[in-house]
């Protein structure tokens, strides 16, 4: 049998960290080794695939911009294409990784494994992370039946849909929780399934990175008790197209910021109910606040941060607030 030819993007992060000291397990710095000494690191790689590498940025993710998200979108979607590669590995900061995922989830129309994996230790600490992870997620991206599951990301064993999964711990290896559970594991360069997403992804999705130019001006504000409006005031004047409210609870909104919101969609902003409330429910339409008659958005589960992807991506393609809605339960 024909190895499979898996591709990595190298964009930095732990997995590409670099500590003084073994010891140095959480203070080091991130974004230091290029991809063909990540590769080299791990001659184990050669069984499961022929790989290659592609350094695309060297940055910590919490500084990936919405023109980054492009660049790299635009990029998968290319190789993609290319019939000498069958799956495509990104490496990537942990801090902003599902967000990525996510997007590359929503806009690379392609059944080929797109598998998005870091670190939670730098190379040089004692007991990295990041050598199993890179080697599991070049496995499942090599995998036949990984293809047409949307963007997965591996990390600590587990197969995780790109779309559900979120940096839930910022120190421990089992950073990565879906409210939804993991989709399988990898153990040993093989992949175990155990379920699968229901929501449209890549080659069922209607949005295409190669069709998007800019991804629309997006914001986030943290509802918490004693909130004021000011953030809202300053994404208004600063032009956003849509805002997502990280409410509490149920999204919900003090009764003194629902002015504001309802000012803003009176000037067209998309109002966008999120929760900062993540661990495995979602927000339902109409309830605390009445959507229908403000002509609100909910995020259905998605965390406020996976909602401005997906708003950022949407509003590329209409500005309608119902159709903003449906996209929102489908994606
Ligand atoms: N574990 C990590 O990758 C965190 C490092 C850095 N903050 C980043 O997201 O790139």
């Amino acid at each position: 049998d024909a190895k499979s030819k898996v591709v990595i993007l190298a964009t930095g992060g732990t997995i590409a960290g670099a500590g003084a000291t073994a010891a140095n397990s959480a203070t080091y710095q991130a974004a230091k080794v290029p991809v063909d000494k990540l590769i080299a690191g791990v001659p184990e790689l050669a069984n499961v695939a022929d790989v290659r590498g592609e350094q695309v940025f060297q940055i910590a993710s919490e500084s990936f911009t919405n023109e980054q998200l492009m660049t790299l979108g635009k990029r998968v979607s290319a190789l993609a294409k290319q019939d000498d590669v069958d799956g495509i590995v990104i490496t990537h900061g942990t801090d902003t990784l599902e967000e990525t995922a996510f997007f590359l989830n929503l806009v690379v129309r392609s059944e080929k494994p797109v598998v998005v994996v870091g670190s939670m230790r730098p190379g040089s600490a004692l007991s990295a992370d990041g050598m199993l992870n890179l080697y599991d997620a070049v496995a499942v991206a090599a995998a036949k039946d990984a293809r047409g599951k949307g963007v997965l990301v591996a990390m600590n064993d587990e197969i995780q849909s790109g779309r559900d999964v979120s940096k839930a711990i910022n120190i421990r290896t089992e950073a990565f929780k879906s409210p939804w559970g993991a989709l399988g594991m990898v153990v040993e360069g093989k992949s175990y399934w155990f379920r699968a997403p229901v929501k449209r992804h890549t080659t069922s999705s209607e949005f295409d990175i190669d069709k998007i130019e800019k991804l629309a001006p997006v914001e986030v504000a943290y509802g918490y008790g004693n909130m004021s409006d000011a953030a809202y005031r300053a994404f208004d004047k600063a032009g956003v197209k849509a805002v997502i409210h990280a409410g509490t609870g149920n999204g919900s909104v003090a009764k003194h910021i629902v002015p504001a919101l309802q000012e803003l969609r009176g000037k067209g902003v998309q109002v966008i109910r999120s929760a900062r409330v993540t661990g495995g429910g979602f927000v339902l339409r109409n309830a605390e606040q009445p959507d229908d008659k403000y002509d609100w958005v909910v995020a259905h589960d998605l965390n406020p941060q996976k909602a401005r992807i997906l708003a950022a991506v949407a509003l590329t393609a209409t500005q309608d607030s119902k159709e903003l809605q449906r996209i929102f339960w489908e994606y």
